[in-house]
Formats: C-alpha cells, structure tokens, sequence
C-alpha cells in the first residue's frame, strides 16, 4: 500500500506509529517526521523508521497523515502542499480542522480524510471515528479505514458530527482516567493503601466496560442491577446527583465540542 508518513510524531504520531508497526506493517514503509531532532532520533532509535524533513516525505509518501496540533496545521499545510500529488491521500488526525480547510490549503482535487482517534489506540482498543473530504474516493476512504483499524475500532460519521466525536471518544479517556482519579482518592480517604485502592478501581472500569460491550444492555439496566434498594450505591449515586455531577458531564462535553469548533480556523 506504499509508504506512510507521519507528520508530527508527539503522544498520537507515535500511537499510531506503534500500532501500524505492531500490525505488521513493515518499518520501511513508514516515515515519520518532527520538529526537534532529538524527538526524531528518539522515534527512530526505538521503531527502526526512517525520519525525513515535511517536504521529503511528502514527495516520497502515498499517505500522509498529519498528526501535528491544530494550531500548527496552517503553517505544516503551507510547507507541504506544493508536494502532495494528485494520487496521493491525506489524512488528518487534528481536533477541529475540517476537510474543507485541509482542501483549501493543498492543489485543487486532492484527497483528504478527516479521523478522530483516541489514545486506548495505544493497547489496540481505540475508537477512531472517519469522515471523507469532497475529493476522496470509496477506496482511499476504505484505506483510511485500513490504517486506522491496526488499533482499534473505525466507524464512519458526517464530518458536521466529528466536534462531537472529539468531545465524546477522541477526550473521552480523559474523562474516565478523571473519574479513576477521584475514585482512587476516595479509597484513599477510606484508609485503604493507594495501591489497594488502584487495583479496585481499575478491574472495576475494565469488567463494568466489559459487560458493556459483551451483554449489550443499557447502562441504566447494568446501573439498576448494582443498586439494591436502600442500600450502598443508591446512597452513593444520591449524592453525585445533589452534586450535579450527570450535568456537569453533560456541559463538560458540549464545552469540548464547542472548543474543537473553535479550532477548526487552525
Ligand atoms: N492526544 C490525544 O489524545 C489526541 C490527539 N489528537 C490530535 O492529534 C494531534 C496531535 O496531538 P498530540 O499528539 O496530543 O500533540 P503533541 O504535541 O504530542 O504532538 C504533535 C507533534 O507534532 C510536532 N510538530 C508540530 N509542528 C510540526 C511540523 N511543522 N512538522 C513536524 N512536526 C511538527 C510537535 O513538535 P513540538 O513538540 O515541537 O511542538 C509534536 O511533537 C492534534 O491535532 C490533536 O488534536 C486527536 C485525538 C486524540
Ligand atoms: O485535547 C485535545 O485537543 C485532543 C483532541 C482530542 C483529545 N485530545
């Protein structure tokens, strides 16, 4: 499928490095490429690829997948554009920058995939969500989808739906290690040992997520199964209502989504 090329290869280039890697995907098909030299030489040391100047890999890659922050796609678009052939795929990584910004930063026609990934990608249990610009066909599209599915789960959405996604599964970890915290904090409270208390709390996420996943049920059915009547967790799940806490995960995520729209002028 040719060479890939990874511009800007901080915590998700590399994610993504390690995946396509752990998939098979053989090293010299791949190139990344950073802004500091002693990141390049890190990447370099630890997965055997080859690191290139944007422009280089641009001229040699049939994929380009640009993973730089949004604030810096502008300037990153600008150094590449010239390069990026017609028979090429470009595939963004970035919260908030839209296709029709990537599309007009590059010659007219060219092929461009909006994704939004998230970290568990890291452990192969990621959630990517995908999303086609104006010029990409059914098989790059597909092609995207190959990439993305080395780590984890891929789906397509309309691109006017991918702020949302950002705020739901691209932060979405940040929200549950949040909660993990709070949790581990809590045993803490209650005497147990930090180690204790992280051991508790993590194979209960794993197995809650799991029964998730596998019984197919609403979290209300699981959530009402815990909750015997007058008892522990009916106390507990009081309070985190008194505190608004349904709410405020509610307003916590349309303030995500609202900043990755904010975003998109890159
Ligand atoms: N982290 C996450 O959970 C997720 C991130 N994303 C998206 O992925 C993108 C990267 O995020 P993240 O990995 O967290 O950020 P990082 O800052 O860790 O990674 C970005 C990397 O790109 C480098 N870089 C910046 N400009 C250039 C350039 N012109 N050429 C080459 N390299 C460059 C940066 O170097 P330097 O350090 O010098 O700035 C940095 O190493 C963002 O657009 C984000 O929205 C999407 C989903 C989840
Ligand atoms: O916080 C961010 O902006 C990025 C996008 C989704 C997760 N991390």
């Amino acid at each position: 499928m040719g060479t890939v090329a990874i511009f800007g290869a901080g915590v998700m280039g590399e994610t993504l490095l390690s995946g396509l890697l752990r998939a098979g995907r053989p090293a010299e098909e791949l190139v990344i490429t950073e802004r500091r030299p002693e990141r390049a030489v890190e990447l370099t040391d630890k997965y055997g690829v080859r690191a290139l100047s944007n422009v280089e890999a641009a001229a040699e890659a049939e994929t380009l997948v640009l993973v730089v922050k949004p604030q810096d796609m502008a300037a990153l678009l600008e150094e590449i554009g010239p390069h990026v052939a017609q028979a090429n795929l470009v595939v963004s990584l970035a919260a908030g920058i839209t296709t029709d910004f990537i599309e007009s930063h590059l010659p007219e026609g060219r092929s461009v995939v909006r994704v939004m990934p998230n970290t568990p990608a890291l452990v192969d249990e990621g959630m990517a969500a995908v999303s086609a610009g104006r010029h990409c066909q059914p098989d790059q599209l597909e092609h995207a989808r190959s990439l993305l599915a080395a780590t984890g789960k891929v789906t397509e959405v309309p691109e006017k739906l991918q702020d949302a996604v950002t705020a739901m599964s691209g932060s979405g970890p940040a929200y549950i290690f949040y909660v993990v915290e709070a949790m581990i904090e809590a045993g803490v409270v209650l005497g147990m040992p930090r180690a204790t208390a992280t051991e508790l709390v993590t194979q209960t996420l794993y197995g809650a997520a799991t029964m998730l996943r596998e019984t197919g049920q609403h979290p209300t059915v699981l959530r009402e199964q815990v909750t015997s009547p007058g008892g522990t967790t009916a106390a507990a799940l009081r309070v985190l209502d008194d505190h608004k806490v349904r709410a405020a995960f509610v307003s916590a995520i349309e303030a995500a989504a609202v900043r990755s729209k904010e975003l998109s002028g890159g």
